[in-house]
């Protein structure tokens, strides 16, 4: 089954990145980090409402208590939407003044994942091994899982929670650690794919309801859907665009891939070959049928363990996702506090 690919936020994000389907909106949510911009995106009414940051804004997720989680500069920050007011959750990386947020998620048990990096001169051109790995948990406290990072990006969580993927984009590959989701400590770091010729820069990420992880590729034009148990592409599904940075699941049923991109950095010249850079677009299609069982036994045991988590269907799916939180009638995806 062919995927359809659609330009549906034609914008012209510098850096558009860290899309979040927000359940209780039946919205997008997604940054332009550069830009310093958050966006809201309503599919059925195609209104876009928008908050300007004063910083660069690495990701915004939902929080629980309404409102929102961002990553602002530095600073872990609670954004109020209707006031647009920023207020200061958390100080990071205090010793490295040019370093920044990048991409962050939210953990399947409500704690926020995110890395930083150094300011860039250029895309990918900037001072190595500056950013690290935090969390933020419930308490307001930060926890620094390890240093030496050059570019943190994507991230994502195993269906059974004991797997936590990362990509620290200049190794070019996709990493993965053993997971305590009662701890969100993380150990046993190694590699579960290296790209390819062709495929760029591996960007943000998402898991989809076979534990199979969808790979935003930076000046590869595509995103690419790779089997970590095996180490192998599974898909390519490639865009109209060079600078793909991230990817997640939504829409109704969560069978929507939305994927972001970019446009910093390109010349006149390419931005005129690629007039949809820094657009967001969907794909939808491209599974058979015949795995709904499948994944509901799998919905069913995690809502018998009593997790939560944000993860979704391959694009064209119909079944129901985990981001329901059937348990409690919360809706996912957001930090428990
Ligand atoms: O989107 C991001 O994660 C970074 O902030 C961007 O700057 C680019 O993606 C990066 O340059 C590609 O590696
Ligand atoms: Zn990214």
């Amino acid at each position: 089954m062919s995927v359809k690919v659609e330009c549906v936020v034609k914008d012209r994000c510098e850096i558009g990145e860290g899309p979040v389907w927000e359940e209780k909106k039946q919205s997008l949510l997604f940054v332009d980090i550069s830009g310093k911009k958050i966006h809201s995106w309503n599919p059925a009414t195609n209104q876009k409402d928008t908050v300007i940051t004063e910083k660069f804004v690495g990701f915004a997720v939902p929080r629980q208590s309404g409102c929102y989680l961002i990553g602002e500069g530095r600073r872990f920050g609670a954004l109020d939407w209707e006031s647009k007011s920023i207020s200061t959750i958390a100080l990071i990386d205090e010793d490295k003044p040019n370093n920044r947020f990048n991409d962050g998620k939210v953990d399947p048990a409500g704690r926020l994942f995110a890395g930083t990096m150094a300011m860039e001169e250029r895309p990918a051109v900037l001072e190595l091994k500056q950013g690290s790995l935090f969390s933020l948990n419930k308490d307001h406290s930060v926890v620094k899982h390890f240093d030496q990072v050059d570019l943190s990006n994507g991230l994502d969580w195993s269906l059974d929670h004991k797997t936590f993927y990362y990509i620290d984009s200049l190794t070019y590959s996709v990493e993965a650690f053993n997971y305590d989701i009662n701890s969100g400590s993380i150990s046993n770091r190694r590699m579960v794919y290296k790209m390819e010729e062709g495929e760029g820069i591996p960007d943000g990420m998402c898991i989809d309801a076979d534990d199979r992880l969808w790979v935003a590729c930076y000046n590869g034009g595509r995103v690419i859907c790779v089997d970590p148990q095996k180490g192998v592409r599974l898909r390519t599904v490639k865009l109209p665009v060079d600078k793909i940075t991230s990817c997640c699941f939504g829409g109704k049923e969560y069978s929507d891939l939305y994927v972001t991109s970019a446009c910093m950095g390109m010349s006149e010249a390419e931005m005129a070959k690629q007039p949809q850079a820094g657009s967001v677009f969907k794909l939808v299609g491209g599974h058979g049928g015949g795995r709904r069982d499948g994944w509901k036994r799998r919905l069913d045991v995690s809502i018998a363990r009593g997790a939560v988590g944000h993860v979704a269907l391959g694009p064209g799916d119909t079944r129901q996702s985990r981001q329901h939180d059937l348990l409690s009638g919360h809706m996912l995806s957001c930090v428990e506090f």
